[in-house]
């Protein structure tokens, strides 16, 4: 199998993942990328020693996988324009849009390919990502061990068996490292507005998110028991936890994930 890979848009996701795969030893130059920014092809070409073009047409030619990372709005122009390419090349297609089914591309690529469905999350830029993914019915075993072997340059991978379920992944961890951030900012504000200085307040809770992830993935405690851990009874933390409770958290993280969820369907229909 030809092990040229052809990245189809340059933005933050693909930056990532070319990172990923460039500091575990892909080589550069059976890199190409598609990014009609200019400044991004630029930056793609300095820190990483891949190939950058203006079009796609440029970038696939002779490339055994296309990963499309384009957003969901622009996905069925971008594939309808490569269709007689991929048509001639019946390359495997790794698409990690939000929403847009491997049904969708494989119709507008011009019917007949294997699509690998992937959705990935920044954390890979570090190698620290994680990858929910799907086969599209034309991808075989060979298809299945590339676009692992692929997403593994980014972290860790999750086989989803049900096409549906990656509306769910792309809602809890394909989004879900801003809600980690979103917590992160909240907590150094909360920090500065209990008196801290800046500086203190930050280097405060990044170690304490750091921390706590790594006790989450290194212990063999589950998020529970770590908590209860940490609670002491009558104390500062049960205060504080009693607080979140009182005022849905629960309930607000469900929401927050199922709107995630719905508007990965909404993207499908809406851009079809
Ligand atoms: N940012 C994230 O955390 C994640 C994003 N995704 C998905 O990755 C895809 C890209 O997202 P981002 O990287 O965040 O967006 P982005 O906007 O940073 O990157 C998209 C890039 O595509 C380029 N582009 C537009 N039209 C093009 C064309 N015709 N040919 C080639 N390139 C073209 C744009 O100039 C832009 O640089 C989206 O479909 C998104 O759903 C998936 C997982 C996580
Ligand atoms: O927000 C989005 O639509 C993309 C998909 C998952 C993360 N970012």
């Amino acid at each position: 199998m030809n092990h040229d890979i052809a990245f189809i848009g340059g933005g933050n996701m693909a930056r990532s993942l070319i990172g990923g795969l460039v500091a575990r030893g892909h080589a550069p130059a059976a890199i190409r990328v598609a990014e009609p920014v200019a400044a991004l092809r630029a930056a793609l070409q300095a820190d990483f020693g891949v190939t950058a073009c203006e079009h796609g047409a440029q970038a696939v030619a002779g490339a055994g996988t296309w990963v499309l990372a384009v957003k969901p709005q622009v996905m069925r122009a971008v594939c309808e324009e490569l269709a007689p390419l991929a048509q001639a090349q019946r390359t495997l297609v790794v698409s990690i849009a939000a929403g847009i089914t491997t049904a969708q591309i494989d119709r507008w690529l011009g019917c007949g390919l294997p699509v690998v469905r992937a959705m990935p999350n920044t954390p890979a830029l570090l190698g620290a990502g994680v990858t929910g993914l799907y086969a599209g019915p034309a991808v075989d075993a060979a298809g299945r061990d590339f676009a692992q072997a692929l997403l593994s340059a980014a972290g860790t991978t999750v086989w989803i068996d049900s096409e549906a379920q990656m509306d769910a992944v792309t809602a809890v961890s394909g989004s879900g490292p801003a809600y980690v951030f979103l917590l992160a900012e909240a907590m150094v504000d909360a920090a500065q507005r209990e008196g801290l200085p800046p500086e203190a307040a930050r280097a405060l809770v990044l170690q304490t998110v750091l921390g706590a992830a790594r006790m989450l993935t290194e212990s063999d405690a589950d998020a529970s028991e770590l908590r209860r851990r940490v609670t002491s009874p009558g104390g500062t933390t049960q205060a504080a936890i009693e607080t979140f409770e009182a005022g849905g958290l629960r309930a607000l993280v469900a929401a927050a994930i199922h709107a995630a969820r719905v508007r990965g369907a909404e993207l499908s229909a809406a851009n079809d």
